[in-house]
């Protein structure tokens, strides 16, 4: 354990045994500017958070149980800084809800904190204006309890609304599909692949055409230490960050 600073971020872990929990506890552990005063996993008792003075939570657990763990920790007054993915609009919308009525209170909530994923989905959403095709391609382990992947759908949705900002209409495609799903899922118009494969982390491209080219974007996490950086960086600014922040881009400048 690292010497704690007397001015410590007092951090408490939700789904600490997961794969990303426990690198989040080992790398809180080993910032001296942070203390883990909380693990906690499924089955144990959310009030271990606030009885060990948890200033700030940070839950990577399941799409399913996210929603109830940030509203007790928005009700009890912690900060919270959430991996876990799930979050659609309607959901965005009742945690903005929820901290409305705590002013002060401040939520961060990302689809990927991998520095470079975060770069990967700023670079696609500027490039996207200029392709007429776009589509994207994530990869991850095959333990992934969800598909797309968040960081996928937000990629995707980046990039439908460049799309549309931009005036541009549908990719062309005049595929008839002979099975469905060959042509991937939907998100709000562009096209979003999944690939499940043993020896995989997480990956991602994006893949933009135009007349005569193609420009594909790829990020790799090949190491669930590529989101430490930002899952820190998140857990230092939350306290000043009141109402809810959604993706880390806007903490990199
Ligand atoms: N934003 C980002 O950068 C990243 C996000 N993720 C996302 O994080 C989430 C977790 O991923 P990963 O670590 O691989 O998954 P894991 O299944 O390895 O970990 C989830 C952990 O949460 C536990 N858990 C389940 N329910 C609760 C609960 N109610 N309270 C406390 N703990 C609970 C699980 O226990 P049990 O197994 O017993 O159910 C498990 O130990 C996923 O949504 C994933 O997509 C992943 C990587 C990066
Ligand atoms: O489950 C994972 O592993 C990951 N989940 C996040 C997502 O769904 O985007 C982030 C990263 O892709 C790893």
């Amino acid at each position: 354990m690292s010497e704690v600073a007397p001015d410590a971020i007092r951090v408490g872990v939700l789904g600490a045994r997961g794969r990303m929990g426990t690198e989040v506890c080992k790398a809180v552990d080993a910032a001296p500017d942070m203390e883990l005063v909380a693990m906690v996993e499924v089955g144990d008792w959310l009030f271990n958070m606030s009885d060990a003075g948890a200033e700030v939570v940070i839950d990577f657990t399941r799409p399913e149980v996210v929603m109830d763990n940030l509203h007790w920790c928005i009700d009890q007054g912690i900060h919270t800084v959430v991996g876990t993915t799930g979050f659609t609009p309607e959901r965005i919308k009742r945690v903005e809800h929820w901290l409305s009525a705590k002013p002060g209170l401040g939520s961060i909530i990302a689809p990927n904190f991998g520095i470079g994923a975060v770069l990967m989905m700023r670079f696609a959403q500027a490039a996207a204006k200029h392709f007429e095709s776009a589509e994207v391609v994530e990869f991850h382990h095959p333990n992934k309890v969800d598909a797309p992947s968040g960081t996928a759908t937000r990629t995707a949705e980046l990039i439908a609304a460049a799309r549309k900002e931009a005036g541009l209409g549908a990719s062309p495609d005049a595929t008839t599909q002979a099975l469905d799903g060959a042509r991937g899922a939907d998100v709000e118009g562009v096209k979003v692949h999944a690939v499940r494969s043993a020896g995989m982390i997480a990956h991602q491209e994006v893949i933009l055409g135009g007349a005569g080219e193609t420009l594909t974007l790829r990020h790799d996490s090949v190491d669930r230490a590529s989101f430490m950086p930002g899952v820190l960086l998140a857990t230092r600014a939350v306290r000043s960050k009141p109402g809810l922040t959604v993706g880390i881009d806007s903490l990199l400048d």
